[in-house]
């Protein structure tokens, strides 16, 4: 087995194409929303999600089978229709264009395949089985989902303020290094769970660096 490389692309804004209206271009586009695409959905019919996003000009759809054109200027390719035949050969479309593409029905097929996903904030894990089945991924993400709760968006919130504060106002890498790790030992964690939502980078800041100092006497 060749394995995979994983990825976390940034597609705000970007077109992302849907051939396909059913529950699995359903899921894609919920994905693709999430993280700020432009999507378009083309298919004869849709599903009941994919009507009322279209109606509230969250998405775009075109109700009729997917064609080449509707391509044009996509960064991503889902194809998501139940004809296998028809997956390949828009697939076979985007790749001549330079636009990866995903099969649903052949992953191993396609350029990428979409893992399942547990979101907390700016925290995302992802989990892909290559081929082992997506139930076993869906499964592992949902113990990921139960072993690290909503409080962990909130953690990762003061960890990406306080890490703002270190890089500012810290300028030698190694200290910056040093410190940007204690910051993720099981102590520092304990103490930024305990602050409010709304607290202060700098006292953030201040709270890290009397640590430090506090672990400089005990050795
Ligand atoms: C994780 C998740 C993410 C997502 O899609 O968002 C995902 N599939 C999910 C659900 C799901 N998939 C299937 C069922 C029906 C039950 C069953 O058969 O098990 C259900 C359950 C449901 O629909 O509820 C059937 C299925 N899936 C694929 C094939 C064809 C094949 O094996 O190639 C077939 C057989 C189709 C047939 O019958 O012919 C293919 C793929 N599915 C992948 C991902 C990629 C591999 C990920 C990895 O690397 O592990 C890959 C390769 C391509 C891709 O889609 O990118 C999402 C769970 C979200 C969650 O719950 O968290
Ligand atoms: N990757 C996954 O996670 C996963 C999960 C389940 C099933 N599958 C595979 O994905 C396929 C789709 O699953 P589903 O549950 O969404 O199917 P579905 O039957 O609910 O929907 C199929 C959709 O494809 C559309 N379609 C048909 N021909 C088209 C064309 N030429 N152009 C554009 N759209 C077209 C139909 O209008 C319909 O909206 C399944 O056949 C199966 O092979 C993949």
């Amino acid at each position: 087995m060749v394995p995979g490389y994983p990825v976390v692309l940034h597609l705000e804004n970007r077109l992302c194409v849907v051939a396909g209206g059913g529950a699995v271009a359903e899921r894609k586009a919920a994905g693709l929303l999430e993280a700020g695409a432009s999507v378009l959905v083309v298919a004869p019919t849709l599903a009941p999600q994919l009507k009322r996003w279209a109606e509230e000009g969250r998405i775009r759809t075109i109700e009729r089978a997917a064609e080449p054109s509707d391509l044009d200027g996509a960064a991503l390719l889902f194809a998501a229709t139940d004809k296998p035949e028809i997956n390949r050969l828009l697939a076979e479309e985007a790749r001549a264009r330079g636009i990866p593409a995903n099969l649903a029905d052949r992953g191993d097929e396609g350029d990428f395949v979409t893992p399942a996903v547990v979101r907390r904030g700016r925290l995302l894990f992802a989990v892909s089985a290559s081929g082992a089945g997506p139930a076993f991924a869906s499964r592992l993400a949902a113990e990921l989902s139960e072993r690290y709760g909503e409080e962990y968006a909130r953690l990762a919130e003061q960890l990406y303020k306080l890490r703002r504060a270190v890089l500012a106002s810290v300028s030698d890498p190694a200290r910056r290094r040093s410190l940007l790790r204690e910051a993720v030992a099981d102590r520092a964690i304990e103490l930024w769970k305990a602050c409010p939502a709304d607290v202060p980078e700098g006292e953030l800041l201040g709270l890290l660096l009397r640590l430090d100092k506090e672990k400089d006497k005990e050795t």
